[in-house]
Order: C-alpha cells, then structure tokens, then sequence
C-alpha cells in the first residue's frame, strides 16, 4: 500500500517554498504553514484531482516582498499519487526561488534504501546545515544506519523507494532537478525508525521574470 506517513508535528507533502533553507527567512519558507484555497476539483475517470491556490498576503510578504500564484495540483489514482506545482511570477519585477516538495514516506528504516542516486554530486547537511560539505555519492543504494541530510544535485528523473515494509515505489519527476534524504535518527527517538523523507527539489535557484511560470511534476508509484 502506498502510504505518505503522517505524524503528530509533521508529515505528507509539506511545501518548501520559496525557500528551501538554511537561508534569510524560516526554515522552508512559509508555504506549509498557511492555508491554501481550493482552485478546482474534478474526478476524471473515478481518479480525484484537486488544484490548490496560494498567493502573497501580508504574511507571505513580510518575509519575501513579491507577488506570485502557486497552484498545486494533486490527483489520486489506484496505485500511484501525481502532484505538478506551478509557480507564476505575478509582479512587475523578477523574483527567484528554490523549492522541494518534503515527501514523508511510512517505512521500516533499517531496511529502507534508496536507488538512483549514484554518481550524484552531494551537499551533506550533516554535521553543518550551513556549510554542507561537497562529495560524490558513490553508493548504488542509499541506506539510513544513522542520521542521515543530504542534498543530491542533478538527481536523474526516477528513483526507487524500498521502504523496508515490502513495498517498492517508484518516485519520479520532471523539473525537480535535484533531492533530498532526511531521515533525523535519535533526535527524534520517538518515531524516526517509522518513516523516511525523500524529497523532490530545485536547490539551484529558479529565477523568473515578470509572467512566467516553472512547472514541476511528481508521480509516486507502487512497483
Ligand atoms: O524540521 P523541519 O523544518 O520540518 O525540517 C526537517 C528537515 O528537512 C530536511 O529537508 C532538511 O534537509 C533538514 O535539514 C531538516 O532538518
């Protein structure tokens, strides 16, 4: 079955927008903190969709002074769950962004390992989140024996999930160049061997002039 975990303080698809962070404003900006609204629901075919709107208020300004429309659509099929996230620069200035969509993934962390990601430059947070330190991930699969924060710059277009409970997803994307994996081990003794954050991201920044829009896609899969 494919379940996106969901716990007391966090979980499902947190947005990180317009900022993935450490950087001059809250952690992963402020687009998981406030409410979206409802654009547009169909069912097409039994699936369900749902397109989300947010756009700038006071609040989103006092911390990042531009006007902008997110729409997020999720839809919902048997065995897989699609999202695209659209991004338009509505003022009259251009304005620059990164972004990850924060997936947390129900698992069994001893036997997680995530596939895909060999050969990729890496920014690992870990000890430093500010200074991440530079390598080359040289593993076929990556597993979390400890804490594990790390940033995989032009991570190729599909990765496998094992999710240590018997299920393989497959997570695939279109513009989300890069990822990442969280999994924060002991300083969340309480529930860190329950689930694992694989998360579709755009760490280089996405620059946009007045008008335009980047698109970004997501599908999970049960494979
Ligand atoms: O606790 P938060 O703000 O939800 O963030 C959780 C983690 O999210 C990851 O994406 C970051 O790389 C980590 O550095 C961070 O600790």
């Amino acid at each position: 079955m494919l379940t996106i975990y969901l716990f007391e303080s966090s979980g499902g698809i947190p947005h990180c927008f317009p900022q993935f962070g450490p950087g001059p404003m809250q952690q992963h900006g402020f687009a998981r903190n406030v409410n979206w609204s409802i654009a547009d629901s169909e069912v097409t075919e039994g699936d369900p969709a749902v397109t989300l709107e947010l756009k700038d208020d006071s609040y989103s300004r006092s911390m990042w002074d531009f006007s902008f429309q997110a729409l997020y659509k999720v839809s919902l099929h048997s065995t897989s769950l699609s999202t695209t996230l659209k991004i338009t620069n509505m003022d009259d200035k251009p304005f620059s962004f990164n972004s990850a969509l924060h997936t947390y993934f129900r698992a069994s962390i001893a036997g997680v390992s995530v596939k895909g990601l060999k050969g990729c430059k890496t920014l690992n947070k870990d000890p430093d989140p500010k200074n991440p330190l530079e390598g080359k991930e040289e593993r076929e699969g990556v597993t979390f024996p400890g804490f594990v924060d790390c940033i995989y710059l032009g991570a190729p277009s599909q990765l496998i999930l094992d999710n240590g409970l018997g299920d393989k997803i497959a997570i695939s994307n279109s513009s989300w160049s890069d990822a990442v994996l969280w999994n924060p081990h002991q300083q969340m003794e309480a529930c860190y061997k329950d689930f694992v954050c694989v998360e579709n991201a755009k760490i280089e920044t996405v620059q946009l002039e007045p008008k335009q829009s980047w698109v970004a896609e997501q599908k999970i899969e049960l494979v």
